[in-house]
């Protein structure tokens, strides 16, 4: 029996490394990995331009303005967003200018429209009040040559929005690693299978897809074996080249709990047999042939915490993502939890705001429930192992899983 956190060493350890990279339309970017430091050709914004609707002017004509005592300025030109100025402007004129536009030559301060009346065909002007800083410069947000983007980050609306204002519409991002995931028992049935008894339907595959393509992989289903060492054997030997193989199911110790001995019969070497945690202990993890193949229980609460907190970092590290460690945060306990266990536990809860506080409340229903209790959960709350009934309000660590 290993320490969780060591289980999850030797697995990144020996992770394959992130996929080869490809170039995608950037609308097809959402959700890759960016393969590539982007620097910036250009400065941003390109050139000053004005933040607001109004009148560009020379600042000394102005600085003296009030409702009371207002300036008359010539307008000489009108400039919309996507315009080029042509006229400079100098003391005693204004050029009419729109939010995103170029300020014109000569111009210093912007006054924005409210603070301004047509009189005749002049401009009175009310108020200086922020004029001079109603301008955004050239390059305030990001300069020539500045890397504005790293190998490693999740491409999501900011990052997608920047590579766009950049000129970047095919960037080079990560494939998606590929993890394959096999459901062995004899007594499981596909979905769509009429129901039989003494048989389930296989719910595993369904629950670790998702969460694989939650973690940035393609989960690629490779359907549901019997327990039988040889079916099992023929199965895997058919399988595509794959980094990694996720099976769930016979990893304990039941008389057709195949698992281990599959490993000894492949001569895979163990990197570990089972984790110190509840749910979760079954799981078996070895190289073979280059992947990765971990056996995860079957026991659909158990295997979904193993693949939460072994699988789901493992995943995100051969995505290329910089970042693919868990979230974890502090929470305080909502209730009392009363089990106690010389393990570490992790349970499925609720997590909420209260007071300014980050409350996470056990879900009821665990165990083989679990599937239920995911349904609502949004956190996975770990209990330390020898803990006396834990009070209401108690601090612990909680990975969240929803935001
Ligand atoms: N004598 C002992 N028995 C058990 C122990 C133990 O220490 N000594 N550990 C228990 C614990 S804890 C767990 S967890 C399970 C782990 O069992 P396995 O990993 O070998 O998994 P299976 O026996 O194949 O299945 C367990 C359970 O889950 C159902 N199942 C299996 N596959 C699926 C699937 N794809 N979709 C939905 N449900 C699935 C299966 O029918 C069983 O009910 O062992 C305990 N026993
Ligand atoms: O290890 Mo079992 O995984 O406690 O549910």
């Amino acid at each position: 029996m290993i320490v969780l956190e060591d289980a999850l060493t030797l697995l990144l350890n020996h992770a394959p490394l992130p996929c080869s990279t490809t170039r995608y339309p950037l609308a097809e970017c959402f959700g890759r990995i960016l393969a590539e430091d982007i620097t910036s050709t250009m400065d941003f914004p390109p050139f000053n331009r004005s933040p607001l609707d109004g009148y560009a002017v020379q600042l000394k004509d102005i600085v003296h303005v009030s409702p009371e005592h207002p300036v008359l300025l010539m307008q000489i030109e009108s400039v919309p967003a996507g315009s080029v100025p042509c006229k400079i402007v100098t003391s005693g004129q204004a050029t009419r200018i729109m939010t995103g536009a170029k300020i014109p030559e000569g111009a210093d301060a912007v006054v924005r429209l409210e603070d301004t009346r047509l009189v005749n065909d002049q401009i009175e002007i009310l108020t200086a009040d922020k004029a001079a800083t109603n301008i955004c410069s050239q390059g305030e947000e990001i300069r020539i040559n500045e890397k504005v983007l790293t190998t490693g980050t999740l491409l999501e609306e900011g990052a997608l929005g920047l590579l766009s204002m950049l000129g970047q519409a095919n960037p080079l991002v990560f494939h998606k690693p590929k993890i394959g995931i096999l459901a062995t028992g004899s007594e499981l049935l596909s979905p769509s299978a009429p129901m039989k008894l003494g048989k389930i339907r296989d719910s595993n595959s369904y629950m670790l897809l998702a969460k694989t393509l939650k973690a940035g992989g393609e989960p690629v289903l490779l359907g549901h074996v019997e327990d039988n060492l040889s079916s099992i054997i023929t199965k895997l030997s058919e399988l595509p080249d794959l980094p990694v193989y996720i099976t769930t199911g016979g990893a304990s110790v039941g008389d057709y709990d195949l698992m281990e001995k599959l490993f000894q019969e492949l001569q895979i070497p163990l990197l570990f047999k089972g984790v110190a945690m509840k749910p979760g202990m079954p799981v078996l993890a070895g190289v073979w042939k280059n992947s990765l193949l971990i056996a995860l229980s079957g026991n659909p609460a158990a295997g979904s915490v193993s693949f939460e907190m072994l699988i789901s970092p493992l995943i995100r590290k051969i995505t290329g993502l910089r970042n693919w460690n868990h979230k974890k945060t502090i929470v305080k306990l909502c209730g009392t939890f009363t089990k106690t266990s010389p393990t570490r536990r992790f349970v499925w809860a609720r997590w909420f705001m209260k007071q300014g506080f980050i409350f996470a409340e056990p879900l009821s229903h665990q165990g083989n429930g679990m599937l239920k209790s995911a349904l609502e959960a949004n956190a996975l709350l770990e209990i330390p192992a020898h803990n006396s009934p834990i009070k209401d309000g108690t601090e612990l660590e909680a990975i969240l899983l929803h935001l």
